[in-house]
């Protein structure tokens, strides 16, 4: 059953007005909303008024004061999410239109341990730190509700975690960033884009503009920052391409070519790791660190202190980093195969897993192509 007029229906009661776009399904994205005409750069078209936001105001007293204080704001609107019984709940016309738990199956954190190792380390980095978070706050809340299951408290974490907005208003200012977390009905069905619609909060509600000009039937969205595909893929289960903002760390090509001395010297300069490369270079640290492969140790302390550009050893370094980069596209093959004929996990899964590995070796490739040229 389609819940989208009900959706509509019930937001015309809370206020949010909705002009010349509607939400609609669309393939391989869940829900989106699209224009219902042309709509001109600037126009409004969407308002949310703050009163419909749920939030750590909107989470019952019971619900907060039996948590323990060091649950994150994230774990206790999943809590309040879990809890909820979405029959008698005030926002069950809005939960009929969020995603299933099974809608969150291309998220890494529920693929096999199996999938999970294959994937990118960037992305393998920023799994880890969300399952130590969701381990946290899940531990957090069974302590306080012993009955609540696990499932339902990850589904309701996963909401929290790919719907909430960032709410800068004065009145949550003696809150920490992460208290400023809030729900809103329609907007959050908002699918991103590199560039999206300028949206902004008022003093009473939440505005979206067109950023440019739409064709009726055109999918219209926000950009939920400028992040680059790993960190889309771990958050909110998709990639997106083209990708202007998309990046790939190169510690797993880096770091095992260096030697302890050489990682010392690097660590006490506040340069080991966090080496990237994006569509248009490869980043200043890195540059640094490959030096360290070619250089003596004065002229690389003469390029980290400033005084040498770099000049002089930039071939042998672009040199050395095109090959370092061929040989790693042996092991992206390998990933983008095993990606392709593991049986472990879904479709859906398999396909995210190969696909973000087939970017990242486009980014790769496009990359040697110009350290040779
Ligand atoms: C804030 S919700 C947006 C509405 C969502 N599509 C829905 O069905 O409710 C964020 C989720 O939408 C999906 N999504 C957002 N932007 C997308 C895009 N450009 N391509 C594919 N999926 C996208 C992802 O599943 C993401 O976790």
């Amino acid at each position: 059953m389609d819940h989208i007029p009900k959706l509509l229906d019930w937001a015309e009661t809370k206020g949010i007005k909705l002009d010349g776009i509607s939400p609609k399904r669309l393939a391989g994205r869940g829900v989106g909303v699209v224009a219902t005409r042309d709509l001109k750069t600037d126009d409004i078209i969407l308002e949310v008024p703050t009163s419909c936001h749920r939030s750590i105001d909107t989470v019952p007293k019971t619900v907060r004061s039996t948590l323990p204080k060091e649950i994150s704001v994230q774990g206790l609107l999943a809590t309040d999410l879990a809890l909820e019984d979405s029959s008698t709940s005030q926002y069950s016309i809005w939960n009929s239109v969020c995603p299933t738990p099974e809608d969150f199956t291309s998220i890494p954190l529920l693929w096999p341990q199996a999938l999970q190792a294959l994937l990118p380390g960037p992305a393998a980095k920023l799994l880890a730190a969300q399952q130590a978070k969701l381990a946290r706050d899940c531990a957090a809340a069974s302590a306080a509700f012993p009955d609540l299951a696990e499932d339902r408290f990850r589904y309701g974490w996963l909401l929290a975690n790919t719907r909430t907005f960032f709410y800068p208003s004065p009145a949550l200012k003696r809150r920490q960033n992460e208290g400023r977390m809030v729900l809103q009905p329609v907007a959050d069905l908002l699918n991103h884009a590199e560039e999206g619609c300028n949206v902004a909060f008022d003093a009473k509600s939440f505005v979206v503009r067109a950023n440019r000009e739409y064709e009726e039937g055109e999918e219209v969205r926000i950009c939920y920052g400028r992040h680059g595909c790993d960190f889309l893929m771990v958050e909110y289960g998709f990639v997106l391409d083209p990708n202007r903002w998309d990046e790939f760390g190169l510690d797993d090509v880096i770091l095992p070519k260096l030697t302890r001395q050489w990682k010392e010297r690097l660590e006490d300069r506040g340069f080991l790791g966090r080496y990237v490369l994006d569509r248009e270079q490869v980043c200043y640290r890195t540059q640094v660190a490959v030096r360290t492969l070619c250089c003596g140790v004065g002229e690389w302390m003469r390029f980290v202190d400033g005084e040498d550009g770099g000049e002089e050893s930039q071939d042998m370094v672009n040199e050395l980093l095109a090959e370092m980069l061929g040989k790693y596209r042996k092991t992206i093959r390998k990933r983008i195969d095993e990606a392709t004929h593991t049986q472990e996990g879904e479709e859906c899964q398999r396909e995210l897993l190969a696909e973000r590995w087939r970017q990242i070796d486009r980014l790769v490739e496009a990359t040697v192509d110009r350290l040779q040229d």
